[in-house]
Parts: C-alpha cells; structure tokens; sequence
C-alpha cells in the first residue's frame, strides 16, 4: 500500500546548518501519527518542510507517490496539506469569523468543513465569531488556528504544539477535538511535546533527536524506557 504522506532520506537546511538528516515517516490515509522529541530535534523543521515553508528536494517527500517536496506552501494547501502553525499565528486585525475564512482560501475539494460545522466542534467561536481574534483566551485561539487549517478541507492536518502554554483541562478540549477530526476521516499528524497527550491521541509516533527517527511505533507496543531514552537519550 503507497503512503498518502511519506519523506524518503529528507533532509532540512538553514544556509549551511542541516536540521534534519534523513528522516523516513509514512503516514497512511485516516491515521494519526504524532511526532514527539525535546527542543530542537527538528519536529517543527519536519512540519515546514511537509508544508513547503522549509526547501527540501523534490523526491525527499510524496503524497500519493508523486514527488511534492519543495512546492509552495500556497501550493502544498491545495494539494490538502494545510498547517496549524506553532504559535497559531492568527491574523490580529481580523475577527475570528474573518480568520476563520482566510482558510477556505486553499480549498479545491469539499469534504464537509465550513463554518458551521467548526463551530458544531468548537461552539464558543460562534459566540465569539465577531470579536478580534487577539481578545481570546489562548485556548480560544487555538481553537480558530485548528478551525482555519480545517477550513481549507485538508486531507491530512499537520498541528504543530497544539497544548503548547495551554492548561491541563484546555489541553484536553483541543484533543477533544482533534478525536472528532479523526472520526471525520481527516489524517492528522501532530508534533507535540507532551508525551502523554501524544501517546493518548496517536495510532502511531515517531520520536525525533537531533534530527533523525530515534525510534517509532505504536504507543501501546512501546515500552516506557524505550520512549524516554528515544526522547531523552538518556
Ligand atoms: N530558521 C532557522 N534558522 C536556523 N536554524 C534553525 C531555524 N529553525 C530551526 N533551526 C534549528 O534547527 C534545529 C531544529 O529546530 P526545530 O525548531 O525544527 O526543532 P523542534 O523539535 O521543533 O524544537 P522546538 O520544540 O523547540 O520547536 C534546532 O537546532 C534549531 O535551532
């Protein structure tokens, strides 16, 4: 069976400094597989090269089979690959219906996200749908940067560091969420520090340190001591 989403030897750059050496992930259609490793394994670098905000060669990344890295990020949307950036990076002079809508701009295929069923997820957007988006709890604006990436009807989300300074009980709506997006037949690949909320929500991880796959598997097959030395290197 082809992967929908794999990378083949990737490798990242920043000038001359390499981010990444080689990484081989594959992610198959309606899966959700979490990338987890500590500062600086490069989980983001390997979320912005699948979302073509990093350059990578051609062949170092396939969707359906067919060569994609290096497209651009306008680009890889469209092909349904949408992002929810670390930081969220909304838009702070628009309202969270306006940011909302910033995201059908990539969609060319419709697989049932809209407004409404964003805010079916995420009901206290559609309450807060006509206030700036920067007047939101830090939770509250997650949920606009998740309900944007969706907006563009991706076949695979890539989050990256949804819980990242969110509270314990507001880290739990936003896996909330991502477990209705799964059953809505949406792949889903996180990037997350927090090991137990990763290893909660994945069907499979890979862990990163220092820019390769230290280990991967599914979380119930993998031991505690084989995840913590994978994350830690200890
Ligand atoms: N724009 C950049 N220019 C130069 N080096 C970078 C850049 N972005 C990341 N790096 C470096 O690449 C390496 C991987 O960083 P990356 O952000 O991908 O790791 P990460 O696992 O996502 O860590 P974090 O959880 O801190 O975001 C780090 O050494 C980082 O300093």
């Amino acid at each position: 069976m082809t992967a929908m989403l794999e990378t083949h030897g990737l490798e990242v750059f920043y000038g001359d400094f390499q981010a990444l050496f080689g990484i081989d992930v594959a992610i198959n259609a309606g899966e959700t597989v979490a990338i987890i490793g500590s500062n600086g394994a490069g989980k983001s670098s390997f979320l912005n090269a699948l979302s073509g905000l990093a350059g990578s060669k051609p062949d170092h990344i396939l969707l359906d089979g067919k060569p994609v890295g290096g497209t651009a990020p306008f680009d890889m949307v469209k092909l349904g690959v949408a992002l929810v950036p670390e930081g969220r990076k909304l838009f702070p002079s628009l309202t969270v219906e306006e940011n909302l809508m910033i995201g059908t701009h990539g969609k060319t295929v419709d697989r049932g996200w809209n407004l409404a069923s964003i805010y079916d997820m995420f009901p206290i957007l559609e309450e807060r749908r006509n206030q700036m988006s920067t007047t939101l709890s830090g939770g509250q604006q997650q949920m606009v940067a998740i309900g944007r990436g969706l907006m563009s009807n991706p076949r695979v989300l890539l989050c990256d560091e949804i819980s990242l300074g969110l509270s314990p009980a507001v880290v739990k709506d936003v896996y909330a969420a991502i477990e209705v997006i799964k059953s809505r037949d949406t792949t889903v690949l996180i990037v997350e520090q927090d090991l137990s909320a990763a290893l909660k929500a994945a069907d499979r991880i890979y862990c990163f340190m220092e820019g390769r796959v230290s280990l991967q598997g599914r979380p119930g097959e993998l031991s505690k001591d084989a995840i913590q030395n994978a994350y830690f290197g200890v």
